[in-house]
């Protein structure tokens, strides 16, 4: 069976871009990562890209006049390898609707809350101030409205004592890095459908819920 087509997208460090090169270094892992952008030149992100050998693209948002030229070359790029699932992994930028339609169902973004708590940026920083117990992230298919779209996956992450925003920052993305690999496996064995605004799982041994905790 071909292996599912991903363009990655990332817009800093790249370290859930780093947990996607490293489950498809795996023989059997149904998913091979074609194209990596970057909204921002010059980041970490970028140099993991080109050392595992990947096609690495800067489509700087400051270099176009409005979003929609600067997506025309997000997507030109994603066409042009082929791409069948994008992946956000810390892409900043607020995506519109016309580009966001143009991928609906191919596009997955992994957001550091239980959403839909804690939408928009900064959750960790909130969670800690609203004195919540359990933090957590997310994997879900974008949609127009941010931070909004069918939820693929979850992690909830117990908040200790003396946890800091670093603290948190870090542990999360332990969680991420495990989420991330595990949600691209189910979507590319065709495990995974959307069904309206939930989606549905098919023959899964997670029991169609979706939670990962503790860490597989
Ligand atoms: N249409 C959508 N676009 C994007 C979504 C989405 O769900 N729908 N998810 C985001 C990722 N994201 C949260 O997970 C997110 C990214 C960026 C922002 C934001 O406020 N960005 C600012 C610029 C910030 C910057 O460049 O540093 C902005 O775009 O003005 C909020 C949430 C990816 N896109
Ligand atoms: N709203 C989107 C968002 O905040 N995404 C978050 O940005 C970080 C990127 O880290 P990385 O560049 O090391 O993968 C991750 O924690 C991801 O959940």
């Amino acid at each position: 069976m071909a292996k599912l087509r991903l363009g990655v997208m990332i817009s800093g460090s790249g370290t859930n871009l780093q947990a996607l090169i490293d489950a498809c270094s795996g023989p059997d892992y149904p998913a091979e990562i074609m194209v990596v952008i970057s909204n921002r030149p010059g980041v970490r992100g970028l140099e993991r890209a080109e050392q595992a050998g990947l096609k690495a693209v800067t489509i700087d948002h400051k270099a176009y006049e409005d979003k929609e030229t600067f997506e025309d070359a997000l997507h030109d790029c994603l066409s042009e390898h082929n791409v069948e699932l994008v992946c956000l992994a810390g892409f900043m930028r607020l995506l519109t609707s016309g580009f966001v339609n143009r991928w609906r169902d191919r596009m997955i973004n992994i957001h550091p809350s239980l959403l839909p708590s804690y939408k928009g940026l900064h959750t960790h920083a909130r969670a800690l101030e609203d004195g919540v117990r359990f933090a957590g992230c997310t994997i879900h298919y974008v949609r127009p409205e941010m931070d909004n779209g069918p939820i693929i996956m979850q992690a909830a992450i117990p908040i200790d004592a003396d946890e800091t925003e670093e603290s948190l920052i870090a542990k999360t993305l332990t969680y991420e890095h495990k989420m991330y690999p595990a949600a691209v496996k189910l979507i590319a064995q065709g495990k995974v459908r959307v069904a309206g605004n939930k989606v549905a799982f098919k023959d899964t041994d997670m029991g169609d819920t979706g939670i990962i905790s503790p860490l597989p």
